[in-house]
């Protein structure tokens, strides 16, 4: 029930009404505090009050209540969705860009600066850098894990990035994240962010812009990670993204670390972008 209400197959009032006819069936045996806490932007803090309120036992089952429990609960759930009718869902933003435009700088930025934003955790088959941390830059696995990752069904994207090494965002963190009502944050290649469109085509996707193209030699120049070579295939590599540009939905330059970063949580927020340029 829980997945059908994440997947947005049923509305909550569905899923309650399901319990409410049929106490002995799937919904009808859940808990009340469970059928609650499925419902978007529902946590711990606001279901302890809510259920107060209606006068319900955190141990009640849906297809246990009885009469007058029901009729508060059922308004409450009508309410509540018809004052979200016309808002818009939370959101699953996707960054990407091409390489050295600063993608990873403005993501750490926006775990660093907006706790509110859950910024998906990729798994990959790259070694940690000095400083990386497993389980808050990646989840570092081997060739074998990542095998087994695609097999499970358990990425909800995943590509080879610079012929090199494998990358993939966890789907189960981000399904949990939005059905609690939180925007999630995925800072990911191009390929990916095609996949991610076709997966769920209601994300929003940002391309992270350099101001200038010579800014953007800068600093993969300045960066200093990768030798010559591997820099000149980057860069043919980044004419074909800059290309994909209108594949997005917003474009942002990335001048400012900061400007940029609050553009983007902009984004995510439910009064839409400031300075961000729609496609
Ligand atoms: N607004 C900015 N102004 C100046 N330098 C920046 C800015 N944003 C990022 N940088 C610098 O540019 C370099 C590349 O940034 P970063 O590694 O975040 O790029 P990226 O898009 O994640 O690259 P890749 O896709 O290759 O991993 C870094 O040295 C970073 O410090
Ligand atoms: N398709 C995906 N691309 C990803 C993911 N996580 C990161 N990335 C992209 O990889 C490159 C290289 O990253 P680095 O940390 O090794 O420098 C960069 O462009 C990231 O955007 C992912 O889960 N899927």
């Amino acid at each position: 029930m829980k997945n059908a209400i994440a997947a947005g197959e049923a509305t909550a009032l569905s899923v309650l009404d399901d319990g409410l006819d049929h106490p002995d069936g799937v919904a009808g045996r859940m808990r009340v505090t469970d059928f609650l806490l499925s419902v978007p932007a529902i946590g711990r803090t606001k279901l302890t009050r809510i259920l107060e309120d209606l006068g319900i036992s955190p141990a009640k089952r849906i297809g246990g209540l009885g009469h007058n429990q029901r009729v508060r609960l059922r308004s409450f759930i009508i309410e509540r969705e018809a004052r979200n009718r016309g808002r818009r869902k939370s959101r699953l933003v996707v960054l990407a860009g091409p390489t050295a435009v600063g993608k990873g700088t403005v993501a750490t930025y926006i775990r660093e600066n907006y706790p509110d934003v859950l910024l998906s955790v990729s798994a990959t088959t790259r070694r940690p850098r000095p400083g990386e941390v497993e389980g808050v830059n990646y989840f570092f696995v081997d060739d074998a894990e990542f095998d087994r990752l695609v097999d499970a069904n358990e990425l909800l994207e995943y590509a080879t990035v610079h012929n090199a090494y494998r990358y993939g965002t966890p789907r189960k963190p981000i399904d949990e994240a939005l059905r609690r009502g939180h925007s999630v944050l995925l800072e990911i290649d191009i390929q990916g962010a095609r996949q991610v469109r076709q997966v769920m085509p209601e994300a929003t996707l940002v391309f992270l812009l350099p101001p200038t193209w010579d800014e953007l030699v800068r600093r993969l120049v300045g960066r200093g990670t990768e030798d010559e070579e591997e820099r000149e295939r980057r860069l043919r590599t980044a004419k074909l993204e800059l290309a994909a540009q209108n594949e997005f939905d917003y474009r942002v330059v990335n001048g400012s670390v900061a400007e940029a970063a609050r553009e983007v949580v902009d984004l995510m927020q439910t009064r839409g972008p400031s300075d961000a340029v729609p496609v």
